[in-house]
């Protein structure tokens, strides 16, 4: 049995015209399936975690949408049976398909995950913050604090997202609201502290982002030496004193290159603390963490067995 779990409103409603394609094809083809379309933020999360919990045999799921969609739930499951997950992208940034360099075509993704050739375990991250009551989010992509995260929760309240979206530029969405944070942008003082060991201070921390795969924020290789199989996560540390010599840092990486820039320094680990002295956007794969001064975030490694 498959089950499909479909953000029919990712990328402006292209969500759900790849569903209907896909189920003309499982209708064809007589495979069992069952279908769930969310209808709101924590939809996903919820069916993930009600059709993995209590142990079952074995589950194959199966997500379509955006970033989001595999965000949420990736968060929901419960890793006590046998979980296979497979994924159609159907987003706007679409980074993690971008990194498994998935078909584009959502009938050959299909296709790949009814007939698997290849599985991978892969890591994945969690990250914790919180004063009182710690809350634990999972990552599968990135987390950022700073203004990559700024980025997001602005492109998640923007009003003309579901415009760029359904004119099929959700990059451009990305680009624009980014032009508008980097003007935005204030830097914090700040540190972080590296497997519990290794504390390394900041001066004006512009943002700080944290990956199991390279890019984050629709095309941008922010981390490119990041191996989702690794069991490590790969940091990149945007810190510089002329706001200014951001710019070509973001062209280079937009254009899938490594900064060379003094100020952007790259980091691996296992475990990482961030602490910015004054509280800055969290993000994880692109949703909201809110405000924060302090997190933490870890890899778990070699998890998450999915289809490739
Ligand atoms: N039916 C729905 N209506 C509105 N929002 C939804 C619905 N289902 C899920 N969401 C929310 O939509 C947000 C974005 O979804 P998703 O990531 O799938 O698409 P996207 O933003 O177009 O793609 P990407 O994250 O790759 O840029 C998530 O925050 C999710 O919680």
């Amino acid at each position: 049995m498959y089950y499909f779990i479909v953000n029919p409103n990712s990328r402006g409603g292209r969500g759900r015209n790849v569903w209907k394609r896909l189920e003309q094809v499982l209708k064809a083809s007589h495979v069992e399936y069952q279908a769930f379309l969310t209808e709101k933020p924590g939809d996903a999360n919820r069916f993930a975690r009600e059709l993995t919990e209590g142990c079952r045999e074995s589950s194959v799921i199966i997500g379509v949408g955006g970033d989001g969609t595999v965000n949420e739930i990736l968060d929901g499951l419960c890793f006590c049976g046998s979980i296979t997950f497979g994924y159609i992208p159907a987003g706007s940034g679409n980074d993690l398909a971008r990194s498994l360099k998935l078909p584009k075509n959502p009938v050959r993704c299909l296709k790949k995950i009814l007939q698997p050739k290849y599985y991978k375990l892969m890591d994945y991250g969690v990250l914790s913050y919180g004063d009182g009551e710690i809350a634990h989010r999972r990552f599968m992509v990135s987390a950022g604090i700073g203004m990559d995260a700024a980025v997001c929760h602005n492109i998640l309240y923007s009003k003309s997202k579901g415009l760029f979206r359904k004119l099929c530029i959700g990059k451009l969405t990305y680009l624009l609201i980014g032009i508008k944070q980097l003007i935005l942008a204030k830097p914090s003082k700040g540190y972080i502290l590296l497997n519990g060991v290794q504390k390394i201070e900041f001066g004006h921390a512009y943002f700080i982002s944290v990956h199991i795969h390279p890019y984050e924020g629709g095309g941008f290789k922010f981390a490119p030496e990041a191996n989702f199989e690794d069991g490590q996560l790969s940091v990149c540390v945007m810190n510089s004193g002329n706001k200014r010599k951001l710019i070509p840092v973001l062209i280079r990486a937009l254009m899938g290159r490594k900064s060379l820039h003094r100020g952007v320094r790259f980091y691996t680990c296992e475990e990482i603390m961030i602490h910015m002295d004054r509280p800055m956007a969290v993000h994880v794969d692109g949703e909201s963490c809110f405000c924060q001064n302090d997190v933490q975030l870890r890899c778990i490694g070699k998890k998450l067995r999915m289809i490739v």
